[in-house]
């Protein structure tokens, strides 16, 4: 959930015209942060993660489910809740905050996690109070779900109360969303009206259809009967204003040939509707989706940078990993993700962006949309990142660390941020005369190629020293794999933060808090051994791209690195352990459980290779590569002592989910659905979800999620 200001929301014609503006002190803005802590060091490495809920409503007789609108109700009860405990002092367990659905609902902890191992164990627990209190404000006949996607929105009659889509008005003009799924807080109907009308088009998502035993092939998606039904009369209307999408000349063809009487298939009447693909047309096919994020605390900026890197690599993995959305507008898809459902689902670029049409209107050709991969690595390296933890770079300043001329940034900045990123030069110009470094600098003058999408009249002029909204207005209208988060100015506790963006949400709260707690104990390997993890941006973006596949942990590989121990010999004590059993050991042996042998252990420093998920999580023992769930094991190992045995045996259970998935002993959520859905006796092996088998699925994962039915999966 992003920035939630209120206030009279511009029109796109209006908000437009402000864009140059809310950049500007934007980066005034970033800039005064950025000047007043960029030599804070010694937070904490506090973190906190983010579980996105849906809230279904059942009709047991007829064996129907629909999305709940009334989840906006429990919101609200939830926050009342949240603001009566504030009153009195007191610090609420959990807090609640709206999503882009009107049926959806989004808690995090009151507070984040402390740094502890013991506080990491109470993460859990959490999240099933979390459940809990959710469903104690639902209605009868409603369930909390945590599933990443509601498997038949967009179908016809999917929400309760019912709603039609208006085709010819509202904010997504949708032939499948009607305006009142969408969460009536002014950002969501805006960002949504605002994205559309900044691309001159409807969004056009099309994902592979699923090509079972008796899918027809082509496959052409039947005009589906609520289009037939609310919109015959508006839309050849709603066809030319919302769907040209660059073919202006084929939909006027489309709409000349339309028999209102008996409709062509959905290709044949929408060009944006490709053959064998499932057609979204909204922003809320993607943002209606529900992930899990985990957002960190880093010690320094410099740390912060460091993990931004260093997990964005992660990114890809724990994507296939925690893959949950095999199914879109009631039809299974040939993809188990939703990431690149929500990047079309935002994609606000001009055709002119996009690279359709040469630029004459448009600024810039932008490959990715508002919600993609990151484009930039923002650490110099690994031999910089020590932040607090490194006593020899402790007490550098900062400035003095940046300007340092090294082979290592070099290195990085060449060989790795590979993806020739575009960026707005006067941007670049005014963060690097503000004293922001090339990277850094390069980071920002990227995200502020986009326009602000929401802008409202009250909040124009603002504060620069006092606020960040316009920032924060620009930043998080980028929904990247990871976001770079500085401290809000309001806030002056919080430090340099980075957020974990690309898991989607598990079925169970025991999944939820092993993927969050393993990203924790990552965290802490990579600073505790100093890992590089860095292999060329463009090899993650395709990894990204192959984590989206259907059953991508058992059917891709991915670009990963042979070594991820950045320098073997180094000292633990030198990389900030204070334990004395163990400071003096150095990282191979803290590894290896040996010293280091040159060229035996390691091979090539530099070189990736394509590995399977399992080589990545549990290890490729003919190259010597060890794995990042025993690395994770050989961090917990050398604290061994200070940990408890009954911490360490808690831990492993969670470290053991991750490692069963990646081994493919235990399924991914998105495997677990579609073999659910093939196993029912209403599926008739035609890529078809009718309501009563997303009935009989939404059951089932309510039973596991409450435990009702012992753990299938996990
Ligand atoms: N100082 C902190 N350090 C680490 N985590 C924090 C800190 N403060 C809050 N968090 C955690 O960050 C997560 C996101 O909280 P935040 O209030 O930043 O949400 P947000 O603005 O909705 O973020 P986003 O839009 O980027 O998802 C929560 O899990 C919260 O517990
Ligand atoms: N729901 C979105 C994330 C929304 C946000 O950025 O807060 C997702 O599944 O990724
Ligand atoms: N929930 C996301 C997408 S609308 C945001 O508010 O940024």
């Amino acid at each position: 959930m992003g920035l939630l200001s209120l206030g009279t929301p511009l029109p796109w014609e209006e908000a437009k015209k402000h864009a140059d503006h809310v950049r500007k002190h934007g980066i005034v803005q970033f800039l005064n942060i950025w000047n007043r802590i960029k030599t804070r060091r010694k937070d904490h490495l506090l973190w906190g993660d983010e579980i996105e809920y849906i809230v279904v409503k059942y009709n047991d007789e007829e064996k129907g489910v629909k999305v709940s609108l009334h989840a906006h109700d429990a919101l609200e009860k939830l926050q009342v809740l949240e603001l009566d405990h504030i009153a009195k002092g007191e610090v609420f367990e959990s807090s609640w905050k709206p999503e882009y659905g009107r049926y959806m609902l989004e808690g995090t902890p009151g507070l984040p996690y402390g740094y502890t191992l013991d506080d990491i164990l109470g993460v859990e627990e959490n999240m099933i109070r979390r459940r809990r209190l959710a469903t104690s404000m639902l209605r009868p006949g409603e369930a909390v779900l945590t599933l990443t996607n509601f498997p038949r929105l967009g179908s016809c009659g999917f929400t309760d109360p019912p709603s039609n889509a208006t085709p010819d008005a509202g904010a997504s003009m949708s032939f499948f969303i009607p305006n009142e799924a969408i969460n009536p807080h002014a950002r969501f109907p805006t960002l949504t009206a605002n994205i559309r009308l900044r691309r001159g088009s409807k969004v056009a998502i099309n994902m592979p259809i699923y090509k079972d035993k008796n899918t027809p092939s082509p496959w052409r998606e039947p005009n589906p009967s609520c289009l037939t039904n609310h919109c015959t009369k508006s839309l050849p209307a709603a066809i030319a204003a919302g769907c040209s999408n660059g073919h202006a000349e084929e939909t006027a063809e489309a709409v000349k040939k339309l028999n209102k009487d008996s409709l062509p298939s959905l290709p044949d009447l929408v060009p944006d509707a490709l053959p064998d693909h499932i057609y979204m047309d909204a922003m809320c096919f993607g943002m209606g989706c529900c992930c899990l994020q985990v957002t960190f605390q880093a010690c320094s900026v410099e740390e912060a940078r460091l993990l931004y890197d260093q997990l964005a690599v992660v990114t890809p993995i724990m994507m296939a990993l925690s893959a949950g959305a095999p199914i879109f507008r009631g039809y299974l898809a040939d993809v188990d993700c939703r990431w690149n459902v929500i990047s079309g689902s935002v994609d606000d670029r001009t055709i002119e962006e996009r690279g359709l049409k040469p630029l004459e209107h448009s600024k810039f050709r932008i490959k990715k949309s508002r919600y993609d991969s990151i484009s930039n690595y923002l650490s110099p390296g690994p031999m910089y990142s020590g932040g607090c933890n490194t006593p020899d770079v402790a007490n550098i300043p900062l400035e003095k660390l940046a300007s340092i001329p090294s082979k290592g940034m070099e290195f990085y900045k060449d060989e790795y941020n590979d993806l020739d990123t575009v960026y707005d030069k006067d941007i670049y110009r005014q963060l690097v005369d503000g004293g922001v470094d090339d990277l850094l600098a390069k980071h920002y003058a990227h995200l502020f190629i986009r326009d602000p999408l929401v802008v409202f009249q009250e909040l124009l002029e603002q504060d620069d020293e006092l606020s960040s909204d316009h920032f924060e207005n620009i930043q998080s209208t980028n929904w990247q794999s990871m976001r770079f988060k500085p401290p809000p100015p309001s806030a002056p506790h919080i430090g340099w933060r980075v957020e974990f963006r690309s898991m989607e949400i598990q079925l169970t709260d025991h999944e939820n808090a092993a993927f969050s707690i393993f990203v924790v104990l990552l965290v802490r390997a990579i600073l505790s051994f100093d890992l590089n993890l860095y292999i060329p941006l463009s090899k993650v973006d395709e990894n990204m791209q192959r984590a989206h596949s259907r059953d991508a942990v058992h059917r891709e590989k991915f670009w990963f690195r042979r070594n991820c121990i950045g320098d073997p010999n180094r000292k633990l004590g030198d990389l900030g352990c204070k334990c004395p059993r163990v400071a003096h050991q150095t990282v191979a042996e803290a590894v290896y459980g040996a010293p280091y042998v040159n060229g035996v252990d390691h091979g090539n420093e530099d070189a990736y290779e394509e590995m399977t998920v399992n080589e990545i999580m549990n290890g490729k023992p003919s190259t010597n590569f060890i794995g990042l769930t025993n690395l994770v094991r050989r961090y917990l190992h050398i604290h061994q002592p200070a940990i408890s045995e009954a911490t360490r045996t808690k831990l492993e259970a969670y470290i053991d989910v991750i490692s069963r998935k990646a081994s493919g002993e235990l399924k991914t959520s998105a495997t677990w659905i579609r073999d659910f859905v093939a196993a029912h006796p209403g599926y008739k092996g035609d890529s078809v979800v009718s309501e009563e088998v997303a009935y009989d699925l939404c059951k089932a994962v309510e039973n596991l999620a409450e435990k009702r039915v012992e753990g299938l999966n996990c």
